[in-house]
């Protein structure tokens, strides 16, 4: 759907609603994975906020006044129809846009404390920080072993036996270890679709980001592939902040804390995942999640 599409987009409902209790909504039925936020706490933890973000691609606005935060060790999904942004604003998260020409973006995206558009922002320490994994798996035509340390080596890592351990630890902490320990020196392009998704995530933690980027990683993978790299993303949590789009409604119920829907470039709400699949504030986002369109 294109943004200059004629219908009317909601105003925006951008913070948590109040706890009021709970309805239910027969269909998709998300996983409650974090506990309520206490109304009395102070502001919550960010990892990343974006404010006031407007991007544009040429003359054509793919982005309107994004505001959003995301709390860390979360996972937070980005849903809605296709072309509504998504991907657009998850690279913006790492400045991946930089790489695609007639890009301008206002408005500020904060990774911690680090500006990420400020003038004196280095982007490969950034991009270190955010690590992203793409639909289609992209490995190196290099060895495994290679695929993993690449990020090491060219921060200029030299010791075989950091790399050997660092090249371990992150094929482990990507589920992966036990499938291909015996054969590290063979090709990446050996391994199986859901094999190359996970070798990817490998290569992305070696660097210890604080980040994922997830951009619909399962779209080409099937079902039992899925169901490892949903596994993996609960698990990598504990570590670090994941932000994923999928056009998956039962994969964003299943994995995500906290859930934003996107229409025609504008973030129409954003709430915990089990408050958007059950009691959504804005109609748009319930006949989106009911299947009434998109
Ligand atoms: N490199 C580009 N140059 C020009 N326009 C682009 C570019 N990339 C995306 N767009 C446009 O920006 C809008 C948002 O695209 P984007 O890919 O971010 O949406 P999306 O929600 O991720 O879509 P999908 O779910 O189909 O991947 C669309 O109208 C798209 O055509």
């Amino acid at each position: 759907m294109e943004i200059d599409d004629p219908r009317p987009v909601p105003e925006p409902a951008l913070l948590p609603a109040p706890i009021n209790g709970s309805g239910s909504r027969p269909g998709i039925l998300p996983r409650a994975h974090l506990p309520l936020p206490d109304p009395n706490a102070g502001p919550a933890p960010t990892m990343l906020r974006v404010e006031r973000l407007n991007l544009f691609y040429g003359g054509k606005q793919a982005l309107s006044d994004i505001n959003l935060q995301v709390a860390p060790n979360s996972v937070m999904s980005f849903i809605g129809p296709s072309g509504c942004g998504k991907s657009t604003l998850l690279r913006c998260l790492n400045r991946m846009n930089d790489l695609i020409e007639n890009v301008r973006i206002e408005g500020r995206v904060l990774l911690g404390d680090t500006d990420l558009y400020a003038p004196e922002t280095d982007v490969i320490a950034l991009r270190k920080r955010a690590g992203m994994v793409f639909q289609k798996s992209n490995p190196f035509p290099k060895s495994i072993f290679e695929n993993v340390a690449y990020g090491l080596r060219i921060q200029g890592q030299r010791d075989r036996t950091v790399l050997e351990e660092a090249v371990e630890t992150s094929l482990k902490g990507a589920g992966l270890w036990d499938e291909v320990k015996d054969r590290l020196k063979d090709s990446a392009n050996g391994l199986s679709g859901g094999q190359q998704q996970r070798l990817c995530i490998a290569r992305a933690l070696a660097v210890n980001p604080e980040v994922l980027l997830m951009d619909e990683p399962c779209s080409a993978l099937d079902p039992i592939a899925t169901a490892k790299i949903e596994d993996l993303i609960t698990e990598l949590k504990e570590r670090l902040t994941i932000v994923i789009v999928t056009h998956n409604m039962q994969q964003a119920a299943r994995v995500s804390d906290f859930t934003a829907f996107f229409w025609l470039g504008k973030l129409v709400e954003m709430d915990l995942t089990e408050r958007i699949f059950t009691t959504p504030r804005v109609q748009m986002t319930e006949d989106y999640i009911t299947g009434r369109f998109g």
